[in-house]
């Protein structure tokens, strides 16, 4: 399971490793990505180099290119003596093998264009030719290679900062970065990999979410078992108008394996069975947790004063307990709430978008968005719990610290009930006991995994209904089963 490093870890491990000849490395890396993409196109590969240590990836590459028989032009607006040490020598290197270094570039017929312009030492929004560079890239038709990271992209947080480049393809060197992975990331990397420049791996709190960190609960079902074995899950949520949430939550636990699938729904006139799914037991809310082995509580749920009575039950609760939608809410308003939510024994979990994490932080939508990962770990600490900031590269924060980036999923999710459904999978998964960091984890990248796969099926991105996750998560689930790992 890959790292994610933040910048200042990147730089550490550079300080750390800095008798290796890194930039040479990377340039090397980046050279065999190119070519690839080079592959049966003609023509002239454009270089834009910026002033720093990117830049300097980029004087490696094109030499490396143009040793390879390829024409390839670089266009710097730095001079040599004001780049740092590694950028000028990869830069005489470069002129020294008879490359041309041009100030500025004409034309747009490029077999292949290169980004080197700003890596992870970009700190504020481009300015003046750089800024122009980058919103020229933006209308030509040549694949874009980027070095590190797109220029304009925070490596640590992935937001644009003015304008960023959209590659078609990201070479990330060292290690992973959490600005490629979540908010604007996706969109501006294209394809994306990682060179290690052969440093070893690092021991650090954020790592990509992959199947690797919950396999050892994938364990197949043995022949001789009962649904006693599988757990008691149980909804509380549905008031008035909102039922479907609740009933959508419920539906995705019983499909993601829970033994017996209790729904309190706070509607009084609401229905008495859920003729879809007619396994599911609808039941007075009242006393759900004391036929319950995990609980989710949240969804559709209202704001009312018999939910706020609900959810002081819930957080009382001992087993499993995951909080999501209006619970949310009602957490961030309530402090006796969040300090007896810090004080569980078992950590609950808690599944914000980002309104409501900002809710829960008494801050802006755009703070949470502004650093995703900061942001959920932060919540983690506040509410000593397991949280997950849903949204493009789902942040998984853990009580302990660690931090996951999830990569499956699509804009597909972006559908009412999406959250719900996400909710019931992870319940699922705690009703069969499964400790609750692992089946957070497993639950956000089993949604996104069935969303994929479900785009992969034609269904969705546009038009993927909520309903249609939990059968495609369970199918999945059942294959991870029979492969562990995989
Ligand atoms: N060190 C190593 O061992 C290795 C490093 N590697 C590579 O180096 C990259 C990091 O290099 P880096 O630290 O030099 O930062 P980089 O991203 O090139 O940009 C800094 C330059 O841009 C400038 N600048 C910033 N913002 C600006 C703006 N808005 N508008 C205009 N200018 C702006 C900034 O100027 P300043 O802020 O100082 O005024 C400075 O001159 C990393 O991503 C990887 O690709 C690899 O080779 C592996 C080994
Ligand atoms: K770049």
């Amino acid at each position: 399971m890959s790292a994610i490093l933040r910048r200042e870890e990147v730089r550490l491990m550079e300080l750390r490793h800095a008798g290796l000849p890194l930039m040479e490395r990377a340039g090397q890396a980046a050279a065999g990505c190119a070519a690839r993409m080079l592959a049966a196109r003609q023509g002239c590969v454009l270089v834009l180099a910026g002033p720093g240590n990117n830049g300097g990836d980029g004087f490696v590459l094109a030499r490396v290119l143009r040793e390879q028989g390829h024409e390839v032009i670089v266009a710097c607006l730095a001079e040599g003596a004001q780049m740092p040490p590694d950028a000028r020598q990869a830069r005489a290197a470069w002129q020294a093998a008879g490359g041309q270094v041009v100030s500025e570039f004409v034309g747009s017929n490029w077999a292949l264009i290169v980004d080197a312009i700003f890596g992870i030492g970009l700190k504020r929004p481009p300015e003046g030719r750089y800024a122009d560079w980058i919103a020229r890239l933006s209308q030509m038709s040549a694949p874009v290679l980027s070095l590190d990271v797109p220029s304009g992209l925070d490596a640590d947080t992935g937001r644009v900062l003015g304008a960023a480049v959209r590659a078609s393809h990201t070479a990330t060197f060292i290690a992973m970065k959490a600005g490629l992975l979540t908010l604007n990331g996706p969109d501006h990397c294209g394809e994306l990999s990682l060179h290690s420049l052969d440093l070893p791996a690092e021991a650090a709190p954020g790592r990509v979410l992959g199947r690797e960190f919950f396999a050892a609960a994938l364990l197949p079902r043995a022949a001789n078992v009962h649904k006693g074995l599988f757990g008691q899950a149980g909804v509380i949520g549905g008031a008035t108008g909102m039922v479907g949430a609740a009933l959508l939550t419920a539906r995705a636990a019983l499909m993601a394996g829970a033994g017996r699938v209790y729904g309190g729904v706070l509607d009084a006139g609401g229905p008495v069975v859920d003729f879809m799914q007619p396994e599911i037991m609808l039941r007075a809310a009242t006393d759900l947790h004391l036929l319950c082995s995990a609980l989710a509580v949240g969804p559709g749920m209202g704001l009312s004063e018999i939910a706020a009575q609900q959810l002081r039950r819930a957080v009382a609760f001992s087993g499993p307990l995951l909080l999501d939608a209006d619970a949310l809410t009602l957490l961030g308003q309530s402090p006796q709430l969040q300090s007896a939510l810090a004080r569980r024994d078992v950590p609950a979990i808690l599944t914000p978008h980002p309104a409501e994490a900002a809710r829960l932080m008494q801050c802006a939508t755009s703070d949470v968005q502004n650093d995703r990962v900061s942001m959920a770990l932060e919540m983690a600490r506040r509410y000593q719990s397991h949280v997950v900031l849903k949204g493009a590269g789902s942040v998984v924060a853990l009580r302990d610290g660690r931090w996951l980036i999830n990569t499956t999923g699509n804009a597909g999710l972006a559908t009412a009930g999406s959250g719900d459904v996400l909710s019931g999978l992870v319940l699922g998964l705690l009703a069969q006991g499964w400790e609750p960091a692992l089946a957070l984890a497993a639950g956000v990248h089993l949604h996104g995994a069935a969303a994929d796969w479900l785009s992969g099926q034609g269904v969705g991105p546009v038009g993927l209904t909520a309903s249609e996750i939990a059968p495609a998560a369970r199918r999945l689930l059942n294959m991870w089963l029979v492969q562990g790992e995989g």
